[in-house]
């Protein structure tokens, strides 16, 4: 039977088939150790059942993988959605742009969510879409308890393996009840949660939503580390600065200080966001102060 695993627990394997929407417990065969292959989620693979055990099996191979990324560890992803708050908790962009570079850096297209515009004026929404849509990526502003919007990020899903990722309390737990009932995620004030510690010990997990659409739910972070980018490598994250870097007067201009940099008149002409670049220049100082061994 062909299937995926969508979630991995101390050297369990949890399959869907689809064929039969239902989920069986697997152990690997030995000969991916002796390969050094470790199942991944995500891996597409076919699975020998137990005749003797209800819903127990082994993974008997693992199909070619189109990608696979670490950060998550996932394999064949096609995108990601990152959702942050208009408000509640307030969208800390620092963040959100060291998980867009960590993407970028592993090839994968993201789609960027503001949720819970219902508590935001129409300007603030506006704003935080207008600052990342100048920089290409595809934008969506929802509210999922109004329901507002969701459609549109059904239709960004359909068909796709998307990771999903953002911050506690920002409603991904809400989406995800929403497009999916059965998944019964907990749903909690943020404090509360915290509180509890539940979200440190969730495990990343695949949600079958339908034939060829899988959502992976990762535990919400705090924080990200980006420090094995170079700080001369950084600018190349920065999307909206190439219409600009080729006219600054020196090669290799990191676009701080630098006479004649054209990305900084950019910047003082409002061409590029002063958000962005202030957390290029803060990303920038924080590469520097690393200790390189
Ligand atoms: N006003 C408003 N509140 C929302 C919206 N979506 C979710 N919430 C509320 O925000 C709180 C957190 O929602 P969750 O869905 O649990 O958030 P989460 O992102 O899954 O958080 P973690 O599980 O900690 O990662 C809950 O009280 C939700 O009811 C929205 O669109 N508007
Ligand atoms: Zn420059």
């Amino acid at each position: 039977m062909k299937g995926k695993i969508i979630k991995g627990i101390a050297g369990f394997y949890y399959v869907h088939v689809p064929q039969e929407d239902k989920v069986f417990e697997c152990k690997a065969k030995g000969i991916f150790r002796n390969q050094n292959i470790k199942p991944l989620v995500g891996d597409d693979v076919e699975i020998d059942t137990d005749d003797q055990v209800e819903g127990k099996g082994t993974i008997a191979r693992i199909l070619p993988r189109k990608n696979c990324i670490l950060r998550p560890a996932v394999a064949n992803v096609d995108q990601a959605m990152v959702i942050f708050a208009a408000a509640e908790p307030a969208p800390n962009l620092n963040l959100l742009d060291r998980f867009l570079i960590m993407m970028q850096r592993q090839n994968v297209d993201t789609i960027v969510c503001f949720n819970k515009k219902d508590i935001v004026s129409k300007n603030e929404i506006s704003l935080l879409m207008d600052t990342y849509m100048l920089c290409g990526y595809r934008v969506i502003s929802t509210s999922v308890l109004k329901q507002d919007g969701i459609n549109a990020i059904s239709e960004l899903l359909k068909g796709k393996t998307t990771v999903l990722a953002g911050p506690s309390g920002v409603g991904k737990s809400s989406l995800i009840n929403y497009i999916k009932p059965e998944a019964q995620m907990e749903i909690g004030k943020v404090s509360e949660k915290i509180k509890r510690g539940r979200h440190t010990t969730r495990h990343s997990e695949l949600i079958y939503i339908d034939e060829c659409t899988y959502v992976m739910d990762t535990p919400g972070f705090s924080s990200l580390y980006i420090h094995e980018i170079e700080k001369e490598e950084l600018k190349v994250y920065f999307n909206e600065f190439k219409d600009y870097e080729n006219h600054c007067r020196f090669i290799g201009c990191m676009h701080l200080n630098e006479p004649g940099c054209a990305v900084k008149e950019a910047l003082n002409q409002g061409k590029i966001s002063s958000i962005r670049y202030d957390n290029y220049k803060a990303l920038y100082e924080e590469l520097k102060a690393i200790k390189r061994y």
